[in-house]
């Protein structure tokens, strides 16, 4: 493994699925690893989950990480290549990526999409400066167009909670308040398309179509009801139109996950990245459920974490 910015990059992901496991039964089995390794991460957006995951992650495995909230802990920093930086811009991103590889031997990065300029965000133009500049692996802690760690926690959160061989995942379109990215729904379609035990339907309002470079081979069904039906794992989450991009086409509150919806399916339980907009994407009643595994699925973004470090490491 030489950066984690999608599931492609995991390679086999069956043995790196084991390994997970491995590491979450034996989480400082590891640290030789780790020892004198230093892990940089560096913010372009707000974040609980993935900072804390990645910083709890380092230390399991032996490692010391720091913090950077890009633009605010740093000077500002200047995207375009060739720029007379004689504005309000005093550093441009090649120097501090560069400068920053020398202080890390692993580099985490959060960059969500502007959900403007659609080219420049599934083109990740901003990613993809990143990995040219940087001299140490890379790992993505969203970029603009996935958020692969999560869907790896994800991944890990069904397979040690599966109670049959072949299971029924369903991805859920969530009414929301604001434009949200499709990094998490793109992301989650991209692993859970192509893991061989899964049944993976998507449903969502016609408009939201994503992708359809990650939605290929899915099932896509505009009928939530239907969709539900014998579900084992319900996976919600809100996203803006990619077709018509970064707008909110409607918010049907009738798309909101209740018992109810829950009713439908075979005792699924229920996932969510978070952060949730309770009792808009997502009442109450579901989020708190005995089904609901959207804290353990938070445990285990300090595992896919560990085990991408361990991987890009080693
Ligand atoms: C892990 C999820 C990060 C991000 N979520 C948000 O931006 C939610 C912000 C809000 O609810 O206003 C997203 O949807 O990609
Ligand atoms: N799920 C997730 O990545 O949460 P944060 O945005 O809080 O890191």
């Amino acid at each position: 493994m030489k950066k984690f910015t999608s599931f492609a990059d995991a390679g086999d992901y069956k043995a790196l699925l084991q390994q997970a496991l491995e590491i979450k039964a034996n989480p400082y089995g590891y640290q030789h690893i780790g020892r004198n390794k230093t892990v940089g991460l560096i913010f372009f957006n707000p974040s609980l989950r993935t900072r804390l995951s990645s910083v709890k992650a380092a230390y399991n495995l032996g490692a010391q990480a720091w913090v950077l909230n890009a633009g605010a802990d740093s000077w500002t920093l200047e995207m375009a290549d060739g720029a007379v930086m004689n504005g309000g811009t005093q550093e441009h991103i090649k120097d501090a990526i560069a400068v920053m590889s020398q202080y890390c031997d692993v580099l985490g990065v959060r960059t969500f999409p502007t959900l403007k300029d659609k080219a420049e965000d599934y083109g990740e133009v901003v990613f993809n400066k990143i990995l040219q500049y940087a001299t140490v692996p890379v790992i993505s802690l969203e970029s603009a167009t996935l958020h692969p760690l999560q869907s790896f926690a994800d991944l890990i959160t069904v397979a040690e909670t599966k109670q049959k061989e072949r299971v029924k995942v369903v991805l859920t379109w969530a009414p929301h308040v604001r434009a949200l990215p499709q990094c998490v729904p793109n992301s989650f379609c991209d692993w859970f398309s192509e893991i061989d035990w899964v049944d993976f339907v998507i449903t969502h309002p016609e408009g939201y179509e994503l992708d359809p470079k990650f939605t290929k081979g899915a099932r896509i069904e505009y009928d939530q009801k239907k969709a539900l039906e014998g579900a084992d794992y319900v996976q919600a989450k809100n996203w803006s139109s990619y077709l018509d991009y970064g707008q909110v086409l409607g918010n049907d509150p009738t798309w909101m996950l209740t018992p109810e919806h829950m009713a439908l399916t075979d005792g699924a339980k229920f996932l969510h990245c978070l952060p949730v907009r309770r009792n808009v994407e997502v009442s109450d009643a579901v989020l708190d459920a005995p089904g609901s595994l959207i804290i353990q699925e938070a445990g285990n973004r300090t595992i896919s974490m560990q085990t991408v470090l361990h991987e890009l490491l080693k």
